[in-house]
């Protein structure tokens, strides 16, 4: 089992709740807005704590409030590709793929460089700044350097959202490669049916 995720959690009056059990592939949580798909991702992740439930993926528990167990978010091997990229904006896109590198223990590196920068064919960019990016070779550089950290997992917040129709064709090819041939499971957050339907194995919805 990839994911096995039950939580909850009250958050500005919403109870914020998710159940998830699935295998390989790409799961997408799936709603409307507000119903709190990112705090879902924030709560695999580690960044927003839950009031009561379990997170654990490939069988390793990171979170489960009936032992008290929360495993800090820099152990827990995920890949946060935020909504927003959030790259370094005063490194460039090398250093920002190096500073994923450097988070990893080598040994638990399986995939470099190079390999990373065929995959998501950002070689022509690596010396631009992050401000000079557009919103889809920024957010492939994000994903980049999420790789780079050698997760277990991936964790992406809307990748396709305002994108024109041509990069999100391209972002969601890269998902698909990601999905296909890194065999990297990935829990997905979209409000957009089409989205879904296209790159999902399974969706989960919320609300
Ligand atoms: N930092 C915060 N502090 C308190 N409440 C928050 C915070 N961030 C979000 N919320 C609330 O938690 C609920 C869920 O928000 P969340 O962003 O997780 O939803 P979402 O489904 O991802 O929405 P969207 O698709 O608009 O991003 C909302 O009611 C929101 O107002």
């Amino acid at each position: 089992m990839s994911f096995d995720i039950s939580l909850a959690k009250r958050r500005c009056d919403r109870l914020i709740a998710a159940h998830v059990t699935a295998g390989d592939g790409v799961t997408v949580l799936f709603g409307p807005s507000g119903i709190g798909k990112t705090s879902v991702l924030d709560m695999v992740a580690g960044l927003l704590a839950p009031d009561e439930g379990h997170v654990r993926v490939h069988g390793v528990t990171l979170f489960d409030s009936t032992t008290r167990t929360s495993v800090p978010p820099e152990r827990r091997r995920a890949g946060y590709v935020f909504q927003d990229a959030r790259l370094f904006p005063h490194r460039r896109v090398e250093a920002n793929l190096r500073y994923g590198e450097r988070l990893a223990a080598p040994a638990e590196r399986w995939i470099d460089f190079d390999a990373v920068v065929t995959l998501l064919d950002i070689g022509q960019l690596l010396r631009r700044w992050p401000a000079t990016l557009s919103g889809g070779e920024a957010r492939r550089v994000a994903i980049g350097r999420a790789l780079l950290a050698a997760p277990r997992f991936l964790l992406l917040d809307e990748p396709l959202s305002f994108l024109d129709a041509a990069r999100r064709d391209e972002i969601a090819r890269t998902i698909e490669d990601i999905r296909d041939r890194l065999r990297l499971p990935i829990l997905m957050v979209t409000h957009d049916a089409a989205e879904a339907e296209r790159l999902a194995t399974r969706i989960v919805r919320m609300g």
